[in-house]
C-alpha cells in the first residue's frame, strides 16, 4: 500500500491521555488510515474500549486531542460527522432495551440521514432475529445481530466495532465477516474493531493496532505481520554463530545440538542459512497470540508508527 504518511487519515490521535482509569490510557499517538480496516488487539483491560469511547466522543481526553478526517473541530464532533459514524458497543445500549427491534430501527432510521431500509430488512431476515420481540428479551446472539444489522444498515463512513462477534454462533459469525467484507469492497468505509478472536482478525484486518496497559506498543501490517516471523529448529550453529543472524528474536537449546529460534525475517533467514554449514530442520509460523506476546516483549516488527 501507499506509505501512511500519503494515506487520507479517518482517526488521529496526537498525546491523546485519558486519566480516571485505574492507569491512566495514553499517551496515545495513531493515525488510521482511511479506507481501511484496523484491529485493535491486546489484553483484557489494555485501554481499547476507552480508545472506542475516545473515537466516538462520549468521553474526552484529558491531554492531547483527537481528529476525525483531518479536522479536530473545538466545539467537539459536529452532527453530520457524528451522523456517519456506526457503533456497536461492547455491551449493548440501555436506552434501547424496552423498544422492539422495529421501534429501534426506526429510530435509527430518523438519525441516520444515509439509513438503507432494504438493507437493514435483508439482514434481519438472513440473521433471523425476532423483529417485534423488546431488544432487552432477546437472547445475548440474537441483540448483537440486531445491533450488527441496524450498524450496517446505517451505510457508515467509519464503523466502530466493540468485539462485534460477542455471542454469535458460528453461522451468524461467518455471515457478519461476509457482510463486513462485501461492505469494504462497495464503499469509502473506515472499520475500526476490537477484537480477542484471531480469525476475525486474519479475515478481515489490514492493519493490527497492539494496545497493552494503556499504551499503544504498535502497529503492523497485518500480512507483514504474520508472513515474517517464523520459528525454526537449525542444526549446525550454536549461539556464537547466532550472533550473525539478523532478525533473530529468541534461541534456545531443542534437543542434541539442536536449536529452537525465533526469527523476524524469513528471507534474511533463509540467505544466512544458504552458506551450508546450518541444517534447518523444520519451520513454522507463529500464530497471533505468540507474536503479540513477543511484541509486547519488545521486539518490533515492521512497524508503521
Ligand atoms: N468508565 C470507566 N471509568 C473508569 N475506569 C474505567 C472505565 N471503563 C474502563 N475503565 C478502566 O480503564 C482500563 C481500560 O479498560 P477498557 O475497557 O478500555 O479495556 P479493554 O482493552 O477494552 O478491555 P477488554 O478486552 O476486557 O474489553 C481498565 O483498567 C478499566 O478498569
Amino acid at each position: 500500500m501507499t506509505e501512511l504518511t500519503e494515506q487520507k487519515i479517518a482517526i488521529e490521535f496526537a498525546g491523546a491521555v485519558k486519566r480516571g482509569r485505574r492507569k491512566p490510557i495514553g499517551p496515545l499517538n495513531l493515525r488510521i488510515p482511511q479506507g481501511y480496516v484496523v484491529a485493535l488487539v491486546g489484553p483484557n483491560g489494555s485501554g481499547k474500549s476507552t480508545m472506542m469511547h475516545l473515537m466516538l466522543e462520549t468521553i474526552h481526553p484529558d491531554e492531547g486531542n483527537i481528529s476525525w478526517f483531518g479536522a479536530a473541530p473545538e466545539e467537539g464532533l459536529p452532527l453530520t460527522l457524528r451522523q456517519q459514524i456506526g457503533y456497536v458497543p461492547e455491551n449493548p445500549a440501555l436506552e434501547e432495551n424496552f423498544m422492539t427491534a422495529e421501534m429501534a430501527a426506526k429510530f435509527r432510521a430518523r438519525w441516520y440521514p444515509t439509513w438503507d431500509q432494504e438493507r437493514y430488512e435483508a439482514l434481519m431476515t438472513r440473521f433471523e432475529v425476532p423483529r417485534h420481540e423488546r431488544l432487552n428479551r432477546m437472547s445475548k446472539g440474537e441483540r448483537r445481530k440486531f445491533e450488527i444489522a441496524a450498524v450496517l444498515a446505517a451505510r457508515p463512513k467509519l464503523l466502530l466495532l466493540d468485539e462485534p462477534s460477542s455471542g454469535l454462533d458460528p453461522f451468524a459469525w461467518k455471515d457478519m465477516i461476509d457482510e463486513l467484507r462485501a461492505l469494504l469492497v462497495g464503499e469509502d468505509v473506515t472499520i475500526v474493531l476490537s477484537t480477542h478472536i484471531v480469525d476475525e482478525v486474519k479475515r478481515l484486518a489490514d492493519f493490527i493496532v497492539l494496545v497493552h496497559q494503556g499504551k499503544i506498543v504498535g502497529m503492523a501490517e497485518k500480512d507483514d505481520l504474520f508472513g515474517s516471523w517464523k520459528e525454526v529448529w537449525i542444526r549446525g550453529a550454536g549461539p556464537e554463530e547466532l550472533k550473525t543472524l539478523p532478525g533473530l528474536l529468541t534461541f534456545c537449546e531443542d534437543g542434541p545440538s539442536i536449536m529452537k529460534l525465533v526469527v523476524s525475517d524469513g528471507r534474511e533467514f533463509d540467505e544466512w542459512c544458504s552458506g551450508g554449514a546450518v541444517q534447518l530442520i523444520k519451520s513454522r509460523s507463529l500464530e497471533l497470540d505468540e507474536i503479540l506476546g513477543l511484541w509486547i516483549q519488545g521486539h518490533q516488527p515492521g512497524q508503521l508508527l
